[in-house]
């Protein structure tokens, strides 16, 4: 893939960022409130960091980082908070503590969010699992989609214990609507982690096997060197980067 990041060592970025996405600061969107009015009117948004929300999303990070740690990965997770000031992300990072003593094989670390925003511009490589909170993941999902050459490159999908959505990070793009500049790689990218998810979910070797044709065309598109995408400076859209994966897939 085309990487805006120029060291060497970034070519083997490989990180994955988890999102809490139930609670934390998007949870206001419900009990949001404006009280007083005119000059001393202020608006109040409420964080929920739950005992059970950060342990199931701990837990999937350290289960996660187990899988990868044997894929050759570096086994870490790093949770990203902000427990220097806010005492709800206090309270999180002791739940942290307490999971991180159930996974001892993994290496378990924080980072204030400031700083994690700083390391993953600078040295993004250090990363193995991330796992933050739903503002916090919104924010740096999209540093991270960055890191990998634009939103139209970066997967995504919210997973639940049974049920699970699969979509590109990125949003309706109304900036370059209707002019074909969009582009599709992360919609494949996030229907071969569907694929895979679902495959291993109903232990199906059939769907895990698509999964990995998926990215290896994908792979194959990029490395061929003609591709270069709209976000990235180049001129290939959204025909164009379809049409490159199909007949690559075509020949797997
Ligand atoms: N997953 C989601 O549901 C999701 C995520 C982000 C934004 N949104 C919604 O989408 C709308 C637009 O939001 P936004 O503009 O902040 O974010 P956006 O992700 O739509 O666009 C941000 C930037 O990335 C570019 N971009 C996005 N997808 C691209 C692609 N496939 N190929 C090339 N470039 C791409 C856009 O052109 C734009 O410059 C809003 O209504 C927002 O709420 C939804
Ligand atoms: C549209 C918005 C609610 C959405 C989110 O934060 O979930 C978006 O920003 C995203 O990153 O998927």
């Amino acid at each position: 893939m085309p990487l805006p990041l120029t060291s060497e060592a970034a070519q083997n970025l490989d990180f994955v960022l988890i999102r809490e996405s139930t609670e934390g600061l998007f949870a206001s969107r419900e009990t949001f409130k404006i009280e007083g009015e005119g000059e001393s009117a202020a608006a109040y948004d409420t964080q929920k960091i739950s005992y059970q929300g950060c342990k199931r999303v701990f837990d999937f990070a350290f289960n996660l980082a187990k899988q990868r740690k044997a894929q050759g990965h570096q086994g870490k997770v790093t949770c990203v908070d902000k427990a220097n000031v806010l005492g709800s992300f206090y309270f999180m990072r002791q739940v942290f503590d307490e999971t991180a003593k159930n996974h001892s094989e993994i290496e378990a670390q924080h980072i204030y969010v400031d700083a994690a925003a700083l390391q993953l511009v600078a040295k993004p490589w250090q990363f193995d699992v991330l796992v933050t909170e739903n503002m916090f993941g919104d924010i740096l999902s999209d540093l991270g989609a960055g890191l990998m050459g634009g939103m139209g490159m970066a997967p995504s999908a919210d997973i639940g214990f049974e049920k699970a959505v699969f979509q590109p990070c990125h949003g309706t793009a109304p900036d370059i609507i209707g002019q074909g500049k969009a582009n599709p790689t992360a919609m494949f990218l996030s229907a071969a982690m569907m694929l895979n998810w679902l495959g291993h979910q109903h232990n199906n070797q059939h769907l895990i096997k698509a999964s990995d044709l998926i990215n290896q065309a994908v792979e194959n598109a990029y490395a061929s060197k003609e591709l270069l995408p709209y976000e990235l400076g180049g001129n290939s859209g959204t025909q164009v980067i379809s049409d490159k994966v199909f007949s690559e897939l075509a020949k797997l």
